[in-house]
Formats: C-alpha cells, sequence, structure tokens
C-alpha cells in the first residue's frame, strides 16, 4: 500500500450530495447546508473485537462500519450526508484487501447517496476502521433520548437478535437447522433505518436510540435520559422465525442483550402511532409495539419487562468494552 496512490483510488469521481463543497484533496472538507441542524458521530471497529478472519471478509468490515454509523444517524432522525474514514493498515494487508473494504463502505454508501469526503491513513498492527458521517436534521428536530413522555408507546423495528445468533454461528458456537445464511447476513450487514426515521419527519415529538449494544441497555439509556419508566412486554419482542429455533433462554439472551441489530427503539405519543405504522410500510420496516412508558418516581431511570405475568427489571445488560 502506498498512502497517495490509495488515497487517489478510492476518491469518488464527482459527489452526489449537492452540500459537498470540498471533498478528498485539501486539508479538510467542506459542506454547506440551510435551515438545519449538523449531526455528526464517529464508530470505530477493531479487528478482534467488533469482527475476526472468521467471522468477516473485509467487504463486510466496510459494509458494517457505514451501518452502524448510519443507523446513529437514523437514530436522531438526520439525513447522512456524508462521511470520512480513519484507517489503521497493517502491513499484511494487500491492495485487494482494502479496495475491498472500500467496496462494502461504498455500497452501502451508494444506496444513501453519501459521499466519502476525507479520512486518514496509517499502518499499523492491526485494521481500525473508524467512521465519521455528518448528516442534518431540520432545525429543532432531532430525536433525543431524552424526549420520551409519560403515555408513549415504546416501538421496535425489525426483529431482535438475528445478528447475535448470525455470529455465534460463524464462531461455530451455534448450529441451526435452517436460516444461517440469513442469520450471518443480519450480522455482516445490518439494514441503518435512515429512510424509516426520515419519514418520521412530521412527528412533532419522537425519542429515538439505535440498538448496538443490545435493547437491554438502550432501553436503559431511554430510560434514564428522559427520567421515566419503560414497560416491555416480553412476548411482544419481535423475532424471526429464524431466530425461534433456538432453545427460548437463547433467544431472550439474543435479542435483549445481544447487540449489534442496529434497528431503532423508540417512544412516541399514542395519536401519533398510526403515522409511524405508515412511515414503517412506506419504507418496508416491520414494526411492533412492545410496551409503554410511565412516570413513577421511585421506578424512573429503570426498565421492567413481563414474564409470565409479572415485571422483573431488565438490567442493562448490553455488550460493554472494558479493560
Ligand atoms: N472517547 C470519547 N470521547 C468523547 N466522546 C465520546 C467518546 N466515546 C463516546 N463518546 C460519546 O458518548 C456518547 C455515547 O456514545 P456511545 O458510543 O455509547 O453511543 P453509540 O455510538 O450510539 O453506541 P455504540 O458505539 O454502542 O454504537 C456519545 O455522545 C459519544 O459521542
Ligand atoms: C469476533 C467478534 N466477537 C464478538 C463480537 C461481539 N461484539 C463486539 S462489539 C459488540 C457491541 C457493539 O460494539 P460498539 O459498542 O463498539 O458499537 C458486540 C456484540 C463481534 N461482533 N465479533
Ligand atoms: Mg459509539
Ligand atoms: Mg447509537
Ligand atoms: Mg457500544
Amino acid at each position: 500500500m502506498n498512502e497517495f496512490k490509495f488515497i487517489n483510488s478510492i476518491k469518488q469521481s464527482y459527489y452526489r450530495n449537492n452540500t459537498t463543497i470540498k471533498g478528498i484533496g485539501d486539508d479538510a472538507a467542506v459542506f454547506r447546508l440551510p435551515y438545519h441542524d449538523i449531526v455528526t458521530s464517529v464508530d470505530t471497529l477493531v479487528d478482534g473485537i467488533h469482527f475476526s478472519k472468521e467471522t468477516m471478509k473485509p467487504f463486510h468490515v466496510g459494509y458494517r462500519s457505514l451501518a452502524a454509523n448510519l443507523s446513529d444517524m437514523a437514530a436522531m432522525g438526520a439525513n447522512p450526508i456524508s462521511y470520512l474514514v480513519s484507517i489503521v493498515v497493517p502491513k499484511n494487508y494487500s491492495n485487494y484487501d482494502l479496495q475491498e473494504i472500500y467496496h462494502g463502505l461504498e455500497t452501502l454508501a451508494k444506496k444513501h447517496q453519501v459521499d466519502l469526503i476525507g479520512g486518514d491513513t496509517v499502518t499499523g498492527e492491526q485494521l481500525v476502521l473508524s467512521v465519521t458521517v455528518n448528516g442534518a436534521v431540520l432545525a429543532g428536530k432531532a430525536r433525543y433520548r431524552d424526549l420520551m413522555r409519560p403515555g408513549d408507546i415504546i416501538f421496535v423495528t425489525g426483529t431482535l437478535g438475528d445478528a447475535a445468533a448470525g455470529l455465534n454461528i460463524l464462531l461455530d458456537k451455534q448450529s441451526v437447522d435452517f436460516g444461517a445464511d440469513y442469520l450471518i447476513n443480519r450480522h455482516r450487514m445490518p439494514t441503518p433505518r435512515v429512510e424509516f426515521a426520515s419519514q418520521l419527519a412530521n412527528i412533532e415529538r419522537l425519542a429515538l436510540n439505535d440498538i448496538s449494544d443490545g435493547i437491554a441497555s438502550e432501553a436503559n439509556e431511554l430510560a434514564q435520559a428522559s427520567r421515566l419508566t419503560i414497560y416491555l412486554d416480553e412476548g411482544k419482542l419481535p423475532l424471526s422465525k429464524e431466530l425461534k429455533q433456538f432453545p427460548r433462554a437463547q433467544q431472550l439472551d439474543y435479542s435483549l442483550s445481544g447487540g449489534e441489530d442496529f434497528e431503532l427503539i423508540g417512544a412516541v405519543s399514542p395519536e401519533y402511532w398510526r403515522l409511524v405504522r405508515d412511515a414503517a410500510e412506506q419504507t418496508n420496516t416491520p414494526i411492533a409495539k412492545i410496551g409503554e412508558v410511565k412516570d413513577e418516581l421511585k421506578n424512573n431511570g429503570t426498565v421492567w419487562i413481563k414474564r409470565n405475568e409479572t415485571y422483573i427489571k431488565l438490567q442493562s445488560s448490553g455488550y460493554v468494552h472494558k479493560n
């Protein structure tokens, strides 16, 4: 790999987004947008933590990395515009491997009309891919975690637990009778719910969070940020037929704390539930009502889940990076 040749090889020949004023080729990129709040976030994938030779090809590393970032845009109700990639390239990575990472990034970027506007390339010991994404939301319309209100419906998109099941199949810790390809694909190439979230623009108030660490963790984040109590119904968690072939305890472990589903969990007033369902239908997004929000002084900041007709406390049991 030669740094400068490489940068030239990944540079887009034109920019899709008309907000992009300067992309790759100067000291920094520039984009311009009136009437919007700029939304930005960064997420990093590390070899051995988020993927391994067993679980992902370079193409998937690129795809999955942008997917996680676009998912954060969706969770803010923002439309993604552009992204930057910081990459640490190990010596044993071939030019082909590198191009495949960018092929994965570009495949999803094209789908969402976002531009690669910059980044940084260095060599190092292990592959690290850090993607920064920029997006925009109409001024004042970002979907913060503290925007839940008592009486809100809690909903979730897609199905939960598939990515964790797929990962365990890839790591040879699990075998299945059917649907291995589906589950593996859900792990390698998650679907960020960008169009769905964008279709909710007409709803005055909405709280959203995306599910990277598991719904047990993300629901607790919503409850804590909004200082309210969430009640979930375990029987209403949306599970794929592929996940349902596992023993019930495993279904629950994967769906509650497996993580990496990149689905959205949200809270909305019941009067707007119809609009949420319409948006789901228009964007081909499965959606399920899974609970409600209450204001209970002694329980605020916590999440409860109905299991066998009684509510038990749902601890924030998702994935935590630790040393
Ligand atoms: N090293 C850091 N320096 C500064 N801010 C950070 C750092 N790490 C996380 N944050 C900030 O902490 C908040 C929570 O980040 P977190 O990564 O948990 O959210 P997320 O990206 O939605 O979840 P995930 O990374 O699990 O997908 C965000 O505002 C994020 O920008
Ligand atoms: C090889 C391999 N081993 C384990 C895992 C599981 N894993 C890693 S990070 C994470 C949470 C999300 O991370 P973040 O919070 O950084 O977004 C999970 C569930 C994996 N993906 N690959
Ligand atoms: Mg993060
Ligand atoms: Mg997030
Ligand atoms: Mg995390």
